[in-house]
C-alpha cells in the first residue's frame, strides 16, 4: 500500500509512522505533504529519503476548495492508497473528504468523542478528568467525528499542565498511530484500545 502523510508542523507522528513502515509492513510512505513550507517535519522526511511537497494554503485565502484542488493534484501524482493526517491543521471540506472517503486517517489528542477540536488537554484538565489520551479515527466530513479505530489512555496527574499532559499523550500517539496504520493497511477495521 502507498501512504501519503499530511503535516503542518514538527512531524513527530509522521516520523513514527515512517519508521514503522519497514520490513514486512504492508505499506510504504510515498509522500510527505505540508501546507507550511516551514514545517519542521519536511526536513525529517527528506532525511529519511521520502519525497516531500508543499501546498501553501495562504495564497488561497478562504477559498478552501481551490486549496484542496491543489492538494489533490499533488496527491494524485503520488497515487496513495491511504492518507494519514499527522498534525495537519487545516479543516478539510466535505468535497475533499468524500474524494478520499474510507482511505484517510487522523490522529487526535483526546479520547473521542470527548474534546473534538482544539485545546484538548486544557479542556480535560479543566473538566477534572482523571484520564486523557489520543484517538486514531477515519476522517469524515464531521470534524474529529469519524469511526474510532484505536485509542490510548494516560492518567492525568494532579498539578498537570496542558504541556505536561500533551507530552505524555504524544508518547502514546507514537505507539498507537503506527499500530492502527499497519492494521488498516492489512484491511483490519476493528478497534484497538491501549493499554
Ligand atoms: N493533531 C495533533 O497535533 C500534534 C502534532 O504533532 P506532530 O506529529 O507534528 O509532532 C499531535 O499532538 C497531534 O495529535
Amino acid at each position: 500500500k502507498r501512504v501519503a502523510i499530511l503535516i503542518s508542523g514538527g512531524g513527530s507522528n509522521m516520523v513514527s509512522l515512517v519508521e514503522d513502515m519497514t520490513g514486512d509492513h504492508p505499506a510504504r510512505p510515498v509522500l510527505v505533504l505540508s501546507n507550511r513550507a516551514d514545517a519542521g517535519g519536511l526536513d525529517k522526511a527528506k532525511a529519511r529519503g521520502i519525497p516531500t511537497a508543499v501546498v501553501d494554503h495562504r495564497p488561497f485565502g478562504s477559498d478552501r476548495p481551490a486549496f484542496e484542488d491543489a492538494l489533490t493534484h499533488v496527491l494524485e501524482q503520488a497515487h496513495p492508497d491511504i492518507i494519514c493526517l499527522a498534525g495537519f491543521m487545516r479543516v478539510l471540506t466535505e468535497g475533499f473528504v468524500t474524494r478520499w472517503q474510507g482511505r484517510m486517517l487522523n490522529i487526535h489528542p483526546s479520547l473521542l468523542p470527548k474534546y473534538k477540536g482544539l485545546h484538548t488537554h486544557q479542556r480535560a484538565i479543566d473538566a477534572g478528568d482523571t484520564e486523557a489520551g489520543c484517538s486514531v479515527h477515519e476522517v469524515t466530513a464531521e470534524l474529529d467525528g469519524g469511526r474510532v479505530l484505536g485509542q490510548a489512555r494516560v492518567p492525568i496527574v494532579p498539578g498537570d499542565t496542558a504541556d505536561d499532559l500533551a507530552a505524555r499523550v504524544l508518547v502514546q500517539e507514537h505507539v498507537l498511530y503506527p499500530l492502527v496504520l499497519r492494521r488498516f493497511a492489512e484491511g483490519q477495521r476493528d478497534r484497538i484500545d491501549l493499554p
